[in-house]
């Protein structure tokens, strides 16, 4: 069976980027938000990404960004995905890919399984669905929570483009999530920290050797 591709989100260390890469992360995730324990600056994030290998995809994550915003972040040829986890419409995901020219993902916030089915109206507008946990009202932010939502919402789901699962994964957790929902990439933030945005090297070690074992 084809491993199954992991992104380690919220990265903001020499230290955890090389841990993750040397456990086998396919993809790297870096939070430009200003409200998050995880945000990094754009030359920050650049020379971060400077030691990952070709082969690991850097994925910015961003929120209701600006195309200025998204310029300053693109600019720095570090990334190669855009993910958007604000309230971005199919319409707005669409510009953005097209100005931008990198594949673009798009946060899903689940809560029923209405909101599944909602995602259909990206098709077309964006590369990669990914399946998080709503964040409740007035929360201080939209992902990266460690919050879960009932996987077997997705159970069934005819999803109309590549996806991934995250929320609320943990070690202990993944293998179960990765079993009700047929993920083919999973996300993981607060689950291989020691602390909201502090990153643990052994985490992140034993989070890819868990999921090896699935
Ligand atoms: O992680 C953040 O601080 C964050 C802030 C604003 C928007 C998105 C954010 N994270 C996005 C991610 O891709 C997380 O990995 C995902 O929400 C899962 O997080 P967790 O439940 O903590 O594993």
């Amino acid at each position: 069976m084809p491993r199954l591709a992991i992104k380690i989100c919220g990265l903001s260390t020499a230290e955890t980027v090389g841990a993750a890469v040397r456990a086998g992360a396919s993809h790297l995730g870096f939070v430009h938000f200003g409200r998050s324990p995880r945000h990094v600056e754009p030359e920050q994030m650049r020379a971060l990404a400077a030691a990952v290998p070709s082969h690991v995809e850097r994925v910015a994550v961003v929120v209701d960004a600006d195309d200025a915003q998204l310029a300053q972040i693109v600019q720095t040829g570090a990334i190669t995905a855009l993910q958007l986890h604000g309230k971005e419409s199919p319409e707005r995901s669409a510009a953005i890919r097209q100005r931008f020219g990198l594949p673009v993902w798009k946060a899903i916030s689940v809560k029923t399984r209405s909101d599944i089915d909602a995602a259909a109206a990206y098709t077309g507008a964006v590369d990669r669905l990914l399946f998080d946990a709503k964040t409740p009202d007035g929360a201080a932010l939209p992902g990266g929570m460690g919050l879960r939502f009932d996987w077997t919402l997705l159970r069934g789901a005819a999803l109309p483009m590549p996806w991934g699962l995250s929320g609320g994964l943990s070690i202990d957790t993944v293998c179960t999530a990765v079993a009700t929902t047929g993920a083919p990439l999973i996300d993981v933030s607060s689950g291989v920290e020691d602390a909201p945005g502090i990153k643990s090297v052994d985490k992140i070690m034993a989070f890819c050797k868990a999921v090896d074992a699935c």
